[in-house]
């Protein structure tokens, strides 16, 4: 039953996925380097050579495969809003945890890291838009969501494995 971390960009899918993984001795992947290792490239230099919808096709294709084979994976930021992904999120039954922040905490977390190519072409306030419109879908697709604003990422991994061993029930309050 894999877990699987979904959230808008800066909300610390990778560094808190990998650090789970460690503290609970599991296997890990971050969709976003496993898209970088295939392509032999990275991601900023995929979206300049193929646009993104080629490069959505590879994240599609790499999916699949990452949630069959790792218990743990950090997803992409845009990873669930495409309707096959959601399918194959919905599908792997697995704990499918959000995390969020505050856009004023993301801005000072990703600052003007250019690695991001969405968060590099948008204006400040079609950016906060996108958050706004994701937000809403990566509530539908997860059961439980987790606030990281002002907690670091051993408090986040600590909440999430209190959640994972505490009564499944919990985990299923967003999607009710
Ligand atoms: N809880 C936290 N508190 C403060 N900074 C954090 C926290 N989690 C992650 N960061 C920092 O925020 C930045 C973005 O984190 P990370 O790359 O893990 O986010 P992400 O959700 O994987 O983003 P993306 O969707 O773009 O891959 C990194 O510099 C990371 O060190
Ligand atoms: O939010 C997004 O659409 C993206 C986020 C990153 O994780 C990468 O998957 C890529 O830069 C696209
Ligand atoms: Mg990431």
């Amino acid at each position: 039953m894999p877990v699987i971390l979904i959230g808008f960009m800066g909300t610390g899918k990778s560094t808190v996925g990998r650090l789970l993984a460690e503290s609970m001795n599991q296997s890990f992947c971050d969709l976003d380097e496993l898209i970088e290792k295939e392509a032999g490239m990275t991601i900023p230099t995929y979206f300049d050579t193929y646009g993104e919808q080629v490069f959505r096709q590879l994240e599609q294709d790499l999916l699949k495969k990452a949630i069959d084979e790792y218990d743990i994976l950090s997803t992409g930021g845009g990873t669930p809003t495409i309707s096959a992904n959601q399918k194959v999120i919905q599908a792997a039954m697995g704990r499918t945890i959000k995390l969020d922040a505050p856009i004023d905490e993301i801005r000072a977390r990703i600052g003007d890291d250019m690695n991001r190519p969405i968060f590099k072409k948008l204006s400040q306030q079609a950016f906060n838009e996108l958050k706004e419109k994701r937000d809403a879908i990566y509530t539908k697709f997860c059961d439980v969501i987790i606030d990281t604003s002002q907690k670091n990422p051993r408090e986040i991994v600590a909440e999430i494995k209190a959640l994972i061993y505490s009564n499944t029930d919990e985990l299923n309050y967003a999607s009710l």
